[in-house]
């Protein structure tokens, strides 16, 4: 470019052209060839380089999109964006117990907020970082707060991986390993591809790399497609759960007042029956479990304490068959009947002579029930000669609406259904002991089958329960909140009743969803 100007300058020159001496001057002169050579040296280039690539960036922190629907009044709406140090924030809030708004309560004299001169008391808070906090109480909003302000995320595995036998991991050795239901915190996500993440709880300050969650999705959709006649894990989990071709639930009788240990026998022929006649696609009938890990191997959770004033946590027992969930259940709620309740369930079976609507069943026709089916009312429910059966989502809220703490015993493919941000369920897998253990404890125990009501345990019952038990947490463990050992039973029910009374007076890891309300 230089030579260039400088033959069009010696043209002007010869041309005479007023002032064009000084200018061929200044050209030639050799401070400007020598700051010419400078900037083609390397480093120079280098440095403008990184300018160019640092100009680029937007360091401004982004406000979040205006809502689309503001009121009308322009002001009204305020977007404010805040950029905390180490400080407090310097503002508190609360909310209205009638509207459930929450509001600035008082903004602290010199500190952030006030310094900012952007919030002031009495302001309604619509949203924190996308999330509507109408509703919330102030501790959620803060976790909101505080999530988004340690840029942490915390998830749930719901699959397994083993950094040493993926080839596809950068450094096998810098990796992670974990099993489904481990909660990890992701330390640092600017890698699309690998995630750096902590085990919870961990004493270790080093993260290792892990799979990011489209990572997972492409690995798992990848082995799913490469084994066409190889029974992968999802398969497994369709042939297990064939059981579930029909649903049922399998507590009707247990109500200590309800004489009716022939009917929880039906209940337990009604499943058994669906198990060897009922054909039903993979698909159908593993989509609890295999297609929601396929598009989310990762569950976002939050730590979570429940509000003493908040409905109790539905508890939710699940099990391999005979393992004692009924028996726990039962004994549970004798324990304190007061507190423990078990939903009334619906049926269109006629009542017998000492039966009452709305005390042993609530007896419907066939056409509300069909109804209640339609319209998804059901957790569970299913068909044993000729008459329906079912537990009603509503009977369940009405235990927990009245304070109670209700406890019932469901199908593992009943999960997905009770983990809901209404229900909240913590879900209790009940665990056989070694088979040695089942022999010894169960010397004098009774079991119902298809074809005896009552008899001795057998051999044959214990290994099928090892089985159904191993096949149950391969395949639904990233969902049990806690694990315990049905061994002793007296024990269990003293672990059981601390599991619970935990369940609803500690914190725990639960979806971020249940708190946070997602954006629709
Ligand atoms: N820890 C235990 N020790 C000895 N016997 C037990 C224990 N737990 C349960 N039982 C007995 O085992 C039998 C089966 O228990 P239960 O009916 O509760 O099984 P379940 O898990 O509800 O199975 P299903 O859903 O098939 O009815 C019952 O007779 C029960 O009293």
């Amino acid at each position: 470019v230089l030579s260039e100007l400088m033959e069009e300058v010696r043209k002007s020159v010869d041309q005479d052209v007023d002032g064009v001496e000084v200018l061929k001057e200044l050209l030639g002169s050799s401070w400007l060839q020598s700051l010419l050579k400078v900037s083609q040296s390397a480093s120079w280039l280098a440095l403008l380089s990184a300018h160019d690539t640092v100009a680029q960036k937007d360091y401004e922190p982004a406000l979040a999109p205006i809502p689309d629907e503001l009121p009308d009044e322009e002001e009204a709406t305020r977007v404010v964006c805040l950029v905390k140090n180490k400080q407090p924030l310097g503002a508190t809030i609360k909310r209205n117990e009638i509207t459930g708004e929450i509001f600035i309560a008082r903004v602290i004299h010199g500190g952030l907020a006030d310094r900012s001169g952007l919030l002031h008391a009495g302001d309604r808070i619509i949203e924190v970082n996308g999330f509507p906090v109408d509703g919330l109480e102030p501790e959620q909003v803060i976790q909101v707060v505080i999530s988004y302000l340690k840029h942490l995320l915390y998830v749930r595995a719901m699959v397994d991986y083993s950094p040493q036998q993926d080839p596809s991991i950068p450094c096998a050795d810098a990796g992670m390993s974990f099993r489904k239901g481990d909660v990890l915190e992701i330390v640092d996500q600017s890698d699309a591809l690998w995630w750096q993440a902590r085990k919870l709880p961990s004493s270790v300050a080093c993260a290792g790399l892990v799979p990011s969650s489209n990572m997972l999705k492409r690995k798992q959709r990848e082995f799913w497609w490469s084994q066409p006649y190889q029974p992968h894990a999802c398969v497994q989990t369709c042939e297990f759960d064939s059981s579930h071709l029909l649903p049922v639930t399998r507590y009707f009788g247990l109500f200590f007042f309800c004489p009716s240990a022939g009917f929880r026998r039906s209940m337990r022929l009604c499943r058994r029956r669906a198990h060897s006649v009922t054909q039903a696609s993979c698909h159908t009938r593993c989509s609890s479990s295999c297609s929601s890990a396929l598009c989310c191997p990762y569950e976002e959770v939050v730590r979570h304490q429940r509000h003493p004033e908040d409905t109790h946590r539905l508890l939710a027992l699940v099990g391999p068959s005979s393992v004692g969930v009924n028996e726990l259940r039962r004994r549970l709620i004798e324990m304190n009947p007061a507190v423990f309740f078990g939903p009334i369930p619906h049926t269109t079976r006629a009542p017998r002579g000492y039966e009452e609507s709305g005390r042993e069943y609530h007896f419907t026709s066939r056409e509300v029930f069909d109804n209640m089916v339609y319209n998804n009312r059901f957790l569970e429910y299913g068909e044993y000669k000729g008459n329906l059966y079912g537990t009603s989502i509503q009977s369940v809220k009405d235990i927990l609406i009245n304070g109670k703490m209700c406890i019932i015993d469901i199908e593992p493919n009943a999960i997905q259904a009770v983990r809901t941000h209404e229900l909240r369920a913590y879900i209790i897998y009940v665990k056989p002991p070694p088979l040695e253990r089942l022999r010894e404890s169960r010397r004098e125990s009774l079991i119902t089958t298809n074809y005896y009501i009552n008899r001795p345990f057998k051999d044959e019952d214990f290994q099928e329960m090892e089985d159904s038990a191993r096949k149950m947490e391969t395949h639904y463990g990233q969902f049990f909140d806690h694990v315990m050992v049905n061994n002793d039973l007296q024990d269990s029910c003293v672990q059981l009743l601390t599991a619970v009374t935990r369940a609803q007076d500690e914190p725990q890891w639960v979806p971020s969803g249940w708190i946070r309300p997602t954006p629709e």
